[in-house]
């Protein structure tokens, strides 16, 4: 493969072409500030990621496998009608979005599927991936026929190449980030989520990065969740974190963009405007964890608390999901694909 720009890399590219997306530097400035004093006061950290109560919360092969397959299937969870969203009931309680699918998983589990186990499925039939994914709503999920071909795909390669377990696959990356990111879009297809801009190939990686993360974040930085270049992976350029960043003033979107947004399109992959809410996400998310950065190693208190485009990028989720009502009004760009 001919080499290919990192997601920073391809981030700083694309804001440095972007038409319809701008970086706002006071923007970044405040965002970073207020991150620098969540972080200081202790109220988010990388445990936060297994005080969701759907996480996995022990650090064993058991979660890692769960892991893997949540985020081979973690995508386009967004609904045409808001008030008809896939719901999927656990623990008392309705999840919708991607909290339905960590729901279903652990539904499945309840009822002794094996669905984390890639020896059943590699070979998952469709009725059977329906049954596990179906809804408790009227909506069903979004791209089930996607969803059966990308696990398939993830099963099979991890039973002929990896003996059947991804823990194997952490073993060849010799606790690099990076190189486990690249083992994962160089073995498993389905996480090749690149595209073509201004004439240079760019890699947004987003399922790939969110892997490396989660299993960070699940192993607390250690055992399989030991990477010793870890802050080298960028924000996780989803549909939710550029709507959060345009929320807080972070990010601009032109009149042009604002006009085509609000037509409510369906945009495709590669789309010029897609990648550059995308890629200017990810350039923006970079500045502000730099920024933040700056701000705690200043701080006789700050400079050993850990700070990356992980952590910012986690709360940042969180808090739109906390906050979805207030930002409401606030654009997202739509697409059915299986990259994020
Ligand atoms: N950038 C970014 N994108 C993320 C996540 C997560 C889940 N991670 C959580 C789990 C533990 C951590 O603490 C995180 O809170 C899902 N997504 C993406 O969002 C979209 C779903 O959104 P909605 O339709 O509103 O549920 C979809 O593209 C999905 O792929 C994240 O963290 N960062």
């Amino acid at each position: 493969m001919a080499t290919i720009m990192t997601p920073r890399d391809s981030g700083r590219f694309i804001a440095e072409n972007s038409k319809g997306v701008k970086i706002i530097s006071d923007g970044v400035r405040k965002i970073a500030e207020f991150m620098a004093q969540k972080i200081k006061e202790g109220s988010y950290n990388m445990q936060s990621w297994k005080e969701h109560e759907l996480n996995p919360k022990t650090m064993d092969k058991a979660a890692l496998d769960w892991i893997f397959v949540s985020d081979t299937l973690n995508f386009s969870f967004w609904s045409e009608d808001e008030n008809d969203k896939y719901v999927v009931n656990y623990g008392g309680k309705k999840h919708t979005g991607y909290w339905s699918l960590c729901a279903a998983i652990n539904r499945a589990l309840d009822e002794g599927i094996p669905f984390t186990d890639p020896h059943f499925y590699a070979t998952i039939t469709r009725d059977k991936l329906e049954h596990v994914l179906r809804s408790d709503s009227k909506q069903t999920i979004p791209l089930l026929d996607e969803r059966l071909q990308v696990l398939q795909e993830a099963g099979k390669v991890l039973l002929q190449k990896f003996d059947g377990s991804f823990v194997n696959v952490i073993r060849l990356c010799e606790k690099s980030a990076q190189t486990l990111v690249q083992m994962i879009v160089e073995n498993f297809p389905s996480y090749r989520d690149m595209t073509e801009f201004c004439g240079k190939t760019v890699a947004i990686y987003k399922r790939a990065q969110i892997l490396v993360a989660d299993i960070w974040a699940c192993f607390e930085g250690k055992g399989y969740g030991e990477f010793t270049d870890i802050d080298t992976i960028t924000m996780f350029a989803d549909y939710r974190i550029p709507q959060a960043l345009l929320y807080f003033g972070v990010i601009e979107y032109s009149d042009e963009l604002m006009e085509f947004l609000r037509k409510d399109p369906m945009m495709k992959t590669g789309d010029r405007y897609e990648v550059e809410i995308r890629g200017c996400s990810i350039w923006a998310t970079e500045l502000v964890s730099e920024e933040t950065r700056r701000i705690l190693d200043a701080d006789v208190d700050g400079r050993n608390l850990i700070s990356n485009s992980i952590i910012i990028d986690f709360y940042l989720w969180d808090y739109r999901r906390a906050h979805a009502d207030e930002m409401g009004n606030i654009p997202f760009h739509k697409i059915r694909c299986i990259y994020y």
